[in-house]
């Protein structure tokens, strides 16, 4: 970490922390007062980015049909495939809870970050205490990545877009492994809206596509 003036606040990015049993503990023990920022997904949409990700460096790997379960014909998912486990965000939540205060935690929808980019980063910044100046005029649709992306209007340097391993096309699944995973995660979601206090939607028709 390098050292932080005053006036300035360091901020560090891994996506694994959230559900590393040791990192809540360790980061406590550091920080006390460490501000923590979660961008959640739709878990059946997450586990198929996750999927995603691992086919483009493996091609070989076996379908996700195939992964997702234990036993297929009894329909029992397998938890302890990390692109599913992950998704149980209310088991991970539960151990950061242990250490941090809800207060300290800030949940981004990641949904609302593709639909309203400004939206959830005025929470961002409002949550990190600091004056809004990334607003909409810093975000623009490229119809071409299907994304949006960055423009930083006040220097005229060209935008920026996320790479090409952020918004690949996702692999055609099984509707009935849809079906079944969303059934698998909806008492985990429901149970994670309680502990934030957050809606996510999650359950509703088309959330996950
Ligand atoms: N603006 C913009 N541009 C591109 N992609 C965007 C954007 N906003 C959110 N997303 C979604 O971010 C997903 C990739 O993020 P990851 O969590 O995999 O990133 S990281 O590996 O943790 O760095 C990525 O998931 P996939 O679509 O599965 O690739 C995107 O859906």
């Amino acid at each position: 970490m390098p050292k932080t003036l005053e006036g300035q606040i360091t901020m560090e990015k891994t996506p694994s922390y959230f559900v590393t049993n040791e990192a809540p503990k360790r980061i406590h023990s550091m920080a006390k007062d460490t501000k923590l920022i979660v961008v959640v997904r739709n878990p059946v949409t997450r586990a198929i980015s996750d999927y995603t990700q691992t086919l483009s460096k493996k091609p070989d790997i076996p379908t996700f049909e195939v992964l997702a379960f234990k036993n297929r014909t009894l329909g029992l998912i397998d938890a302890s495939w990390s692109a599913i486990r992950i998704g149980i965000y209310a088991l991970h939540l539960e151990n950061w809870l242990q250490y941090f205060p809800l207060s300290q935690i800030l949940f981004v929808s990641g949904e609302r970050l593709i639909i309203d980019p400004a939206g959830e980063m005025a929470k961002v910044q409002d949550f990190l205490g600091l004056k809004r100046l990334v607003t909409e005029k810093h975000f623009y649709f490229n119809k071409t990545k299907g994304f949006p992306c960055l423009k930083k209007p006040e220097d005229g340097s060209p935008p920026r877009c996320l790479g090409k391993s952020k918004g690949r096309t996702h692999p055609k699944i099984d509707p009935d492994v849809i079906h079944r995973l969303r059934k698998f995660y909806k008492p985990f979601n429901v149970m994670f809206y309680q502990m934030t206090g957050q809606d996510f939607q999650w359950e509703q028709e088309g959330s996950d596509k």
